[in-house]
């Protein structure tokens, strides 16, 4: 099949029709054009691969600036427009200052048709390279976008939270060691990638270190790095996190986890912020922001001598102390919506709201798990519901780890079919979702449990 769609814009008739004949035969469309004035609503209507353009429109004013004047237009309107011009009375001169305007080629009348030919089909050729640069570009934008969407995504408008904000905005801009404190959860990892972000290395990397995860073993050359050889599975030279961070920020999870050995051996790194590979004399000098970070009591543990003091003041120049989702109750709401919308569209689900009555209970359980715990409970119930509005029963809640005068089911959160869906529940699950049992005791015949189990999409 023929592809590519021209558009030629010339004053004189024959050349126009000429050049159709020829071109047809080797390209899907050829639109032709004799008033320029209309170039603006030929282009708002329709994208042409190559738009060839005479230069010279009025008979005896053979200068090309109606041209020139033209495929100024032309680019105003579409950038990335591929323009070739024609004249009869070109010249080297003006063939440059035709490809200086953003003209993509040159072909002077009277021509040849397999030249001609040969000029269309680059320039169709660069077209399409033009639009898969252009769609590159649009792609990396939307990514960027994504990523600063995402960062600056932290949801909270409480107090707690608002006071958080405040620090980030306070501290990010300085290059000092900030300490980020709170329970699991929190968004410790969330809040440090935020301060990385509105500081000044944020075009520098991020780079994270689970130190929870690390085992002694491996925790200089992961930090460090080494070279080859230093020990046997050392098969090549790799640099350790510190050296990737340069620049930038190092974030150091899970910090109350290191052991005094290794506790010994970071804090000599950042007293002289100075490295060396495991197996290397070079000493590298290195520039980090550091943010470290911990669910464990840090002041209590040196009190116990479980941490050393120099390495906590050398870490906690700000220190920052999130809230649990508890001491941020009126925030659940908005975090629960945000990520009903997100999961309801990876899922494809049409779920758009959770019924008061589910509020009320999110509102009430008391979150061991944090933001976390929420987001995946969330998820849960968008995958396992069947209905467009999520119910508390859509949610499970780790029953061993809630107060106990939250356990008792509080009737009045829920309307009729609430309270049927849940007794329902309970009742099979006591006869171990034996039918019979569960409508006997329910008062119910088989069927009509049935037809109530498949209304609730138990
Ligand atoms: N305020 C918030 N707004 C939106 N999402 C949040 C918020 N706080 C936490 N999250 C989300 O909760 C999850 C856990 O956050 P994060 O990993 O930052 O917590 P953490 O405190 O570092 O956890 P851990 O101590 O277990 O490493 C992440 O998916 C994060 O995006």
């Amino acid at each position: 099949m023929k592809t590519g769609r021209i558009l030629i814009i010339d004053d004189n008739e024959d050349l126009l029709k000429a050049a159709r004949i020829f071109l047809k035969r080797h390209f899907g469309q050829i639109d032709l054009e004799k008033d320029p004035t209309l170039i603006p609503d030929l282009l708002k209507n329709e994208s042409y691969d190559v738009i060839l353009l005479d230069m010279n429109f009025t008979q005896d004013v053979n200068s090309g600036q109606e041209g020139f004047h033209w495929l100024d237009k032309i680019l105003e309107i579409d950038p990335s427009a591929v323009v070739v011009l024609i004249t009869a009375f070109g010249s080297v001169d003006m063939a440059v200052r035709a490809i200086k305007a953003g003209a993509t080629d040159f072909v002077m009348k009277p021509w040849e048709n397999e030249k001609l030919l040969a000029t269309m089909l680059s320039a169709i050729q660069l077209r399409s390279s033009k639009a898969e640069v252009q769609q590159l570009k649009d792609q990396q934008e939307l990514m960027r976008e994504e990523l600063d969407h995402k960062f600056k995504d932290i949801i909270g408008q409480s107090s707690a939270m608002i006071r958080v904000f405040d620090t980030i905005e306070r501290v990010a801009e300085t290059d000092a060691n900030v300490l980020v404190l709170g329970e699991n959860g929190t968004g410790k990892e969330l809040i440090a990638r935020a301060i990385h972000r509105n500081s000044k290395r944020a075009d520098k990397p991020f780079v994270t270190v689970d130190l929870g995860a690390i085992t002694e073993t491996l925790f200089e050359s992961e930090l460090f790095g080494h070279v080859r050889g230093a020990f046997t599975d050392a098969k090549t030279d790799r640099a350790g996190r510190f050296e990737v961070a340069n620049g930038g920020t190092l974030f150091l999870d899970e910090i109350g986890n290191l052991s005094p050995a290794l506790q010994a051996k970071l804090l000599t790194a950042l007293q002289n912020k100075r490295i060396s590979r495991v197996g290397s004399n070079k000493v590298l000098d290195v520039d980090i922001r550091l943010i470290c970070a911990t669910n464990m009591p840090l002041y209590e543990m040196v009190q116990k001598g479980e941490f050393r003091q120099d390495l906590l003041y050398r870490i906690n120049t700000i220190e920052l102390t999130l809230p649990s989702l508890k001491e941020r109750n009126e925030d659940i709401r908005i975090l629960a919506e945000h990520y009903l919308e997100q999961f309801a569209k990876k899922y494809n689900k049409d779920i758009y709201k959770f019924s008061e009555a589910t509020v009320k209970r999110l509102e009430k359980y008391h979150w061991p798990g944090n933001v976390r715990e929420l987001q995946h409970a969330v998820e849960r119930a968008v995958i396992m519901s069947r209905d467009n509005i999520l119910q508390p029963e859509d949610f499970f809640f780790n029953a061993s780890n809630q107060p106990k005068d939250q356990s008792e089911i509080n009737l009045e959160q829920y309307n009729l079919e609430d309270v049927e869906r849940i007794l329902i529940r309970k009742v099979l699950a006591k006869h171990n979702g034996n039918i019979t049992h569960a409508a006997q005791e329910l008062g119910l015949t088989r069927s009509s449990l049935y037809r109530r189990l498949e209304k609730y999409g138990l």
